[in-house]
């Protein structure tokens, strides 16, 4: 039998590493495996590649903007060599984190795990036992089930393209075919994207990605909505989207297909019936304590478990709810209140907390403060119309329950309201704070009436 280990970590992102890091603290003993670079998603294949691209893309779009306006020329995207500003940043994420976990007297290993056991894996040849085992294994695409999915390029290929070719189709309408979208269309590529859903970024306020649509008619971006990709075919040089949208079906031609259509946990290949990890649909089946119900074992965090949105900081925060029960028995459970989420969109979009749909549901009594905020100073500084606020707070207690933001500055002025609505401030707290002007924070008084 190989070596055992308090804990191995399955994956090394953001939830493997936070994980890894509170146990191998408390002196206990820790492997961390994965069959790619280390790094994960978030550094190497997601945010963080994918927002150096779009600091090329915004600067573009602010000269754009600003063009007649006091700035005179030319501005574009020279694409390789913006993807050699984002390699600055990826290529030595894998050492650098597989060094730090070295430092640390964590034991790295290179393949794919397989468990064999309810306490037992192997990588390759190696075989591994473990006290705990945490699946940080995050996801991947989801499957389409079309013909030709094969032709289908991931985030992954896209972040990592030399040269952006010219006809450019996403598939899907969430988070990525909004960002990739934006980032292409203002590289110089003719971007189509094609939603089965009624609207893109469905997570996201309706009212409010209705406005940020003028920013897609503006970079020229053709959205398709209620538009199923039902096959794809190479041809020549590029491929042939076939689709069918309501009373139609129709195709196009492009130089290629980006896979934005969701994904799910990355579980399939874990062998974790031989684990005796109980699972249903492609998710694992975890207590409130992100502990497997049929093996007590095993824990999970991030994207693989699922429990939370799939989003950076929510990995982080399972991980130290995970580490926090396996170094001193279940107790705590994961808190989503307040998880912001920003789509990079130019300008970008922004939400944390209700909609209007889950307040109601939940009988709450409320108002909202709502408008298209174009003529406020903050929109017309940044030459950007696209900017509008929903803001939801509660009769009586004045807690702000939810907020629903585009336009200039809102990746950031969301986290002050994350902070309002995790710590309880009230909407008058917020009134009463004074913010540095003028700042897109400065705005937050006004659209709280
Ligand atoms: C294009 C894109 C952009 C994104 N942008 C944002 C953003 O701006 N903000 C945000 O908050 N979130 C963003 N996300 C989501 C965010 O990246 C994820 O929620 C987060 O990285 C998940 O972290 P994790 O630790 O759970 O998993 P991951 O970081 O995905 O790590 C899982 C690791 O497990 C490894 N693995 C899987 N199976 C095995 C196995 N059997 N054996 C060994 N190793 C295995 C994988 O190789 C992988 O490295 C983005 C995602 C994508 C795809
Ligand atoms: N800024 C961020 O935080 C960020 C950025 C990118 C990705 N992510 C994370 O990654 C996850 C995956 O992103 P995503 O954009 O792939 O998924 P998503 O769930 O955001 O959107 C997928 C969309 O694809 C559509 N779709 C599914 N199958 C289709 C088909 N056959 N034809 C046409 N449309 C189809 C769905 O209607 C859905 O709206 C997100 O849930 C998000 O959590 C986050």
């Amino acid at each position: 039998m190989g070596k055992n280990y308090d804990l191995i970590v399955i994956g090394s992102g953001t939830a493997a590493m936070v994980g890894a890091m509170r146990v191998r603290a408390a002196g206990r003993t820790v492997a961390v495996v994965d069959f790619r670079p280390y790094g994960g998603t978030c550094a190497l294949r997601g945010c963080d590649p994918k927002k150096m691209m779009i600091s090329g893309a915004s600067a573009v779009d602010h000269a754009v903007r600003m063009c007649g306006k006091g700035v005179a020329g030319d501005v574009r995207i020279a694409w390789s060599d913006l993807m050699a500003f984002k390699r600055g940043f990826t290529d030595p994420v894998p050492d650098k984190h597989e060094a730090r976990y070295e430092e640390k007297g964590i034991d790295t290993y290179h393949g794919r795990a397989r468990l064999t056991g309810p306490n037992s894996l192997e990588i390759d040849e190696e075989r591994l036992t473990f006290e705990n085992l945490l699946i940080a294994a995050g996801a991947e695409p989801v499957t389409l089930g079309i013909r030709g999915e094969q032709h289908l390029v991931t985030n992954e290929g896209f972040l990592e393209l030399d040269r952006l070719p010219r006809r450019v189709i996403l598939v899907g309408g969430g988070y990525i075919a909004a960002e990739f979208s934006h980032l292409a269309a203002r590289a110089g590529a003719e971007v189509t994207i094609l939603q089965r859903g009624d609207r893109l970024l469905p997570q996201f306020d309706a009212d409010v990605v209705g406005w940020l649509m003028d920013s897609f008619r503006r970079l020229g971006v053709d959205v398709r909505l209620e538009t199923t990709v039902e096959r794809i075919e190479a041809e020549g040089d590029g491929f042939k989207v076939h689709a069918r949208a309501p009373g139609e079906t129709f195709s196009i031609d492009a130089d290629l297909v980006i896979h934005a259509a969701g994904r799910r946990p990355a579980l399939a290949d874990l062998g974790l019936d031989a684990a005796g990890i109980e699972h249903d649909d492609g998710r694992l089946a975890l207590n409130g304590y992100l502990q497997s119900v049929s093996n007590p074992a095993v824990y999970a965090a991030g994207d693989a478990a699922e429990v939370g949105p799939p989003l950076t900081p929510v990995s982080s925060h399972d991980a130290k709810v995970v580490a926090a029960n396996i170094l001193n028995g279940n107790a705590e459970r994961p808190n989503y209140l307040g998880v912001p989420s920003v789509a990079f969109t130019l300008p970008p979009i922004a939400r944390v907390g209700m909609t209007e749909r889950q307040a109601k549901d939940e009988g709450l009594h409320y108002r909202v403060q709502s408008r298209k905020a174009s003529d406020w100073f903050t929109s017309r500084a940044a030459a950007e119309p696209v900017y509008g606020f929903k803001v939801l707070v509660e009769d009586g207690t004045e807690r702000v329950l939810g907020a629903h933001l585009v336009g200039p500055n809102v990746d950031e002025v969301i986290n002050l309201f994350a902070l309002a609505i995790r710590h309880g401030l009230t909407a008058d707290d917020l009134k009463a704070t004074m913010f540095a002007y003028p700042t897109g924070a400065s705005d937050i008084g006004s659209m709280l009436g």
